[in-house]
């Protein structure tokens, strides 16, 4: 095969940070992604509807001219979120979905949650309204082994969360697991989950043999090759319940190549062309377009996108780094690799 067609693709997890730095990084989600739902760990997080709408139209503006790009705006769960800024979140018709950080456990994540208890009059009302939780599933608990984190957070919080509300709606985000991955394919069909492409692409000895690649180094941490097999099974199984999220998350190249560098990897500028990749490793390139443009919007209960975009087998080679701001270059991954799939526009 040597071209591919599918219905333009959504990005169910997206960082698009705020002021320069948004400006240069969300023409590249743009020119791929019909819409994306836009992560709030800014800083300050953006724990209201009020902000969330404001973000939102700050994004727009820094959008090229004509472009398409619809952002679905989250809020930041904290141990204080109301009922009543759920209802908010929801009347507005523009926010579709909350995020639970434990606290602690990412990139400006600490005013998330520090225990679930405190939600619960929030997580009541998103499931009583349909909204999801969208979750970073790790727990932070200092004796947890952080290869272990994320199997550790289905005990500890994912299957009490279910149980005590079981008709909410989970995203697990960016699983990087076989626990993960079993977990939600065993799971009602109201919990689904996100995989990105560097997480099917790589494990952990990319990261670490042969010298530390701090450019592969993301939240949750690249595991070992048996949970990307895993993973590479569960996107490619046609499952609806594992979709698009790129977890692209952008950082300056200063503060990833640093004696104590930043979790997340920007992979906005290539991100279709490196799915089809490891899709075609595993040798289900036809298994695409319902991951990358189908399960999303159905599990959002949103409409598919009705224009397509096409993939053509024609080497090309990313650039070592990009602009990021005033002083400052970032990093894609894959930065001066040479592609096969290539994005006609
Ligand atoms: N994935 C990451 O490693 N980093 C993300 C935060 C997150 O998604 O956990 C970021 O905002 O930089
Ligand atoms: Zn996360
Ligand atoms: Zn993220």
């Amino acid at each position: 095969m040597n071209s591919i067609t599918l219905t333009r693709p959504d990005d169910w997890h997206l960082h698009l940070r705020d002021g320069e730095a948004m400006a240069a990084v969300v023409a590249a989600s743009a020119r791929q992604m019909g819409r994306a739902i836009i992560m709030p760990n800014l800083k300050p997080p953006v724990t209201t509807t009020e902000h969330a709408l404001a973000y939102r139209e700050r994004i727009l503006a820094a959008l090229p001219a004509g472009a398409a790009f619809e952002p679905l705006m989250t809020l930041y769960l904290t141990d204080k979120t109301p009922a009543e800024e759920i209802e908010r979140a929801h009347a507005s018709g523009l926010v579709q979905a909350v995020k639970l950080y434990p606290a602690g456990a990412t990139t400006n994540s600490a005013s998330g949650v520090t225990d679930l208890a405190h939600c619960d009059a929030a997580i009541g009302a998103m499931a009583r309204l349909g909204i999801p939780l969208l979750v970073h599933g790790e727990v932070t608990d200092a004796d947890i082994d952080i290869f272990d984190r994320e199997a550790v957070f289905i005990e500890r919080v994912m299957k009490p969360l279910l149980e005590r509300h079981p008709d909410l709606k989970v995203v697990f985000e960016h699983i990087t697991t076989a626990d993960a991955a079993d977990f939600v394919a065993a799971a009602p069909a109201n919990v689904a989950a996100t995989i990105t492409v560097h997480h099917l692409l790589f494990n952990r000895n990319h990261m670490l043999v042969g010298g530390i690649r701090p450019h592969y180094y993301c939240l949750p941490i690249l595991k070992r090759e048996r949970h990307r097999q895993a993973l590479l099974a569960a996107a490619t199984s046609g499952s609806p319940r594992f979709f698009l999220g790129t977890d692209s998350a952008p950082h300056a190249r200063g503060d990833k190549e640093s004696a104590c560098g930043c979790a997340g990897v920007y992979t906005a500028p290539a991100a279709l062309e490196l799915y089809a990749t490891a899709f075609e490793q595993a040798g289900a390139l036809e298994r695409l377009e319902g991951f990358a443009s189908h399960f999303g919007p159905d599990f959002y209960g949103l409409p598919r996108n009705l224009d397509t975009v096409t993939l053509v087998r024609e080497p090309w080679q990313l650039p070592e780094t990009l602009r990021y701001a005033e002083g400052q270059t970032i990093v894609p991954l894959a930065a001066g690799e040479t592609l096969e799939w290539k994005l006609k526009v």
